[in-house]
């Protein structure tokens, strides 16, 4: 669960102000005009920026000026996501291991996941070695295997093609659906996930602007 109470944050050029309640398991999209605020909400939310005023409760708790690392979120940027002189096969086991130490098990499941997203081939390689839509792949997949209940993602497919976003949003929507996860993504896409969220939320001039059933 999410729940932004006036959470206030200023750029010098744009005030921001933000409402929001979103129930857990629910899986909610987030557009806007490039520049609106979508990125700063998500920062905000996962700590990466700190709010003026207002509180962020994420699961019932207080996490208005937690560290990032403290709350139960996972977070995919647009960019920068993936560790250059780590392998892709590293870069996808620091979502469940930050020492990289991992049991046979925990392998199985990222063996599992770099399958979903079609990463096998590319595991030894190093991510400079991949395109821009595999390197999301990675991120995404990290993110997937994580296991935090708030799940934010910021275009997490805009480097792909349409047949691969539809395959990984069927391959999201199973994975929200088998961990329950709250989950908010900012889209360029909305009409391609209409069918994925349950609401879309629009970011105007750093507040949000309406609240759309689909
Ligand atoms: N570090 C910063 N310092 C000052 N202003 C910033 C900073 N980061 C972003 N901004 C400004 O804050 C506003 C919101 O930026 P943000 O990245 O949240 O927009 P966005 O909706 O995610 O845009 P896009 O769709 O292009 O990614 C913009 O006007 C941007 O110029």
């Amino acid at each position: 669960m999410i729940n932004l109470r006036q959470l206030e944050f200023n750029y010098k050029q744009m005030p921001m102000q933000f409402d929001l309640q979103i129930r857990t398991g629910e899986k909610v999209a987030l557009i806007g005009a490039s520049g609106a605020g979508k990125s700063t909400l998500l920062n905000l939310i996962a700590g990466f920026e700190q709010p003026d005023s207002g509180q962020i409760w994420l699961n019932g708790e207080n996490h208005s000026h937690s560290q990032p690392h403290l709350r139960p979120v996972s977070i995919l940027f647009q960019e920068n996501n993936l560790f250059n002189h780590l392998s892709v096969e590293q870069n996808i086991i620091l979502g469940l291991q930050p020492n990289l130490n991992i049991n046979a098990e925990q392998r199985q499941a990222v063996l599992h996941i770099a399958d979903k997203v079609g990463l096998t081939p590319y595991l030894s390689r190093l991510p400079e070695q991949l395109s821009g839509g595999q390197k999301q792949r990675i991120a995404l997949a990290r993110c997937m295997l994580r296991d935090k209940p708030i799940l934010l993602l910021d275009e997490p497919f805009s480097a792909l093609d349409t047949a691969l976003r539809q395959e990984m949003l069927q391959l999201l929507a199973q994975i929200c659906r088998d961990k329950n996860l709250t989950l908010l993504m900012v889209t360029h896409q909305p009409q391609e996930v209409g069918h994925f969220v349950d609401h879309t939320l629009t970011v105007d001039h750093g507040t949000l602007i309406n609240n759309q059933v689909l």
